[in-house]
């Protein structure tokens, strides 16, 4: 049974009605059910059984502690792009050996710190970085392991907003040039080269070009080793996609097979970089009707969570389901637009659906668990929402609801 699901026509989070929660924290909130993501994290893990491997879960899906928590003692890795997602994974009592960063634009510091801290890996998505690397490194007495992020030019047939893998793109190096960069990672005195990367993108709900991009890396590899420069880990990315309508992306044991094959019989580990495959369907955003309002041509529900809690619809238009969390059959469906109170035209979480609602209901958005809280903002100065996880019969606040207080407090007035 999905962890989101109706009793009696009430919406349940594992063992827990939803109004309930809504009494309990308010709204908005983002709701997690632990059993959904742990499943989520087993299924990924037991998928790539068939090699040895590390599944480093990419933190800005999700950032929450709690989850880090979570996907840390479930034996997770984590992938970061920044010197606070690697705070996070510490504060979670994640293992920065188990870590890899990734990111166009790693600072000094950053580096620094990851450096200090010993990480399993920098991914390296420039020459520029690997000297930057390079001397940090020699002026700290250390040697810095390294990728490097091959950009593979495959189409990944996602939202122009999230390939990464094309040469339009920003990320990682030119295929052409993967090869004389690694020859020159590899003479740089203050380097290991242990291992090569590569991310094309994200929301992926085709199989084949994690296998064309796969085969390029696993070619390139080849090539290194014939040179003399053998890796220890080979890193493919993230980018499974989801279901938030009706996409059909291959299940993961398909996806795992698929790579595990092409890795069949090879020395390398194998890295994994899965973010929104493990949380995206773990999590709802929970929200009250404010007010219905009927305009000329369209009918609105205006609700207490907007674009600044969960903006992939303005951002990318994207699709999420909106239920109802007590089902009234009595009420009549019309067409509504699920619009929330920020001052803008973009700020919708939802168009043209049929719902029963009437004023004061609560609506549940699904699939809020992936790139929701970790991409909000407080926009309108909008304290951000609440965070529960639901375990069987318990329910977790895992992070307060912002208050305006905190939400100034950074700031100051102009002397007198
Ligand atoms: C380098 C890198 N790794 C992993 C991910 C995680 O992607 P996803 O959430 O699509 O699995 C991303 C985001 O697309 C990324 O940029
Ligand atoms: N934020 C995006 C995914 C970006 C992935 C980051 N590389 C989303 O919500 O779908």
């Amino acid at each position: 049974m999905s962890a989101f699901h109706y009793r009696n026509g009430v919406l349940y989070a594992e063992e827990v009605p939803l109004p309930e929660i809504a009494g309990r924290f308010g709204t908005p909130c983002f709701v997690y059910s632990r059993a959904a993501l742990t499943a989520a994290y087993r299924a990924f893990d037991g998928a790539l059984a068939g090699h040895p491997h590390l599944v480093c879960y990419a933190v800005k899906a999700n950032s929450n502690l709690a989850v880090l928590d979570l996907f840390a003692r479930l034996g997770s890795g984590f992938d970061i792009v920044s010197g606070g997602e690697l705070k996070r994974v510490l504060a979670a009592g994640g293992n920065p050996r188990r870590v890899v960063f990734s990111g166009v634009g790693k600072s000094e510091a950053e580096i620094r710190e990851a450096l200090a801290l010993g990480v399993l890996c920098f991914n390296v998505e420039s020459e520029s970085e690997l000297h930057r690397l390079n001397r940090i490194a020699g002026a700290s007495g250390a040697r810095a392991p390294v990728s490097l992020r091959v950009n593979p030019d495959v189409d990944p047939k996602t939202h122009p907003y999230i390939a990464t893998g094309l040469k339009e793109n920003k990320f990682g190096v030119p295929f052409a040039d993967a090869l004389p960069l690694y020859r020159e990672a590899h003479r740089l005195p203050h380097l290991d080269v242990v291992g090569i990367d590569c991310h094309i993108g994200s929301q992926l709900t085709e199989l084949e070009p994690f296998v064309e991009a796969a085969r390029k890396v696993l070619d390139l590899t080849d090539r290194l080793a014939s040179e003399g420069i053998h890796l220890a880990h080979i890193d493919l990315g993230g980018g499974l996609g989801i279901r938030y309508r009706d996409e059909q992306p291959p299940p993961v044991e398909e996806y795992g097979r698929a790579l595990t094959r092409l890795m069949h019989g090879r020395p390398e580990l194998l890295l994994l970089e899965p973010g929104r495959a493990l949380v995206g369907n773990a999590g709802i955003l929970l929200t009250r009707v404010e007010y219905l309002k009927h305009g000329e041509t369209k009918n609105f529900a205006v609700v207490d969570a907007a674009m600044n809690d969960l903006m992939r619809p303005s951002l990318y238009d994207a699709y999420h389901d909106v239920l109802p969390v007590v089902l009234d059959t009595a009420l009549k469906p019309s067409l509504y637009d699920v619009v929330g109170p920020v001052c803008e035209s973009g700020d919708f979480l939802a168009r043209n659906r049929e719902l029963r609602v009437t004023e004061g209901d609560l609506l549940a958005i699904g699939s809020a668990g992936a790139y929701g809280m970790s991409m909000s903002s407080n926009y309108n100065t909008r304290p951000r929402a609440a965070e529960l996880m639901v375990d069987c019969d318990r329910v977790h606040v895992i992070r307060e609801r912002e208050t305006i207080e905190q939400l100034i407090a950074l700031e100051k007035r102009l002397p007198a």
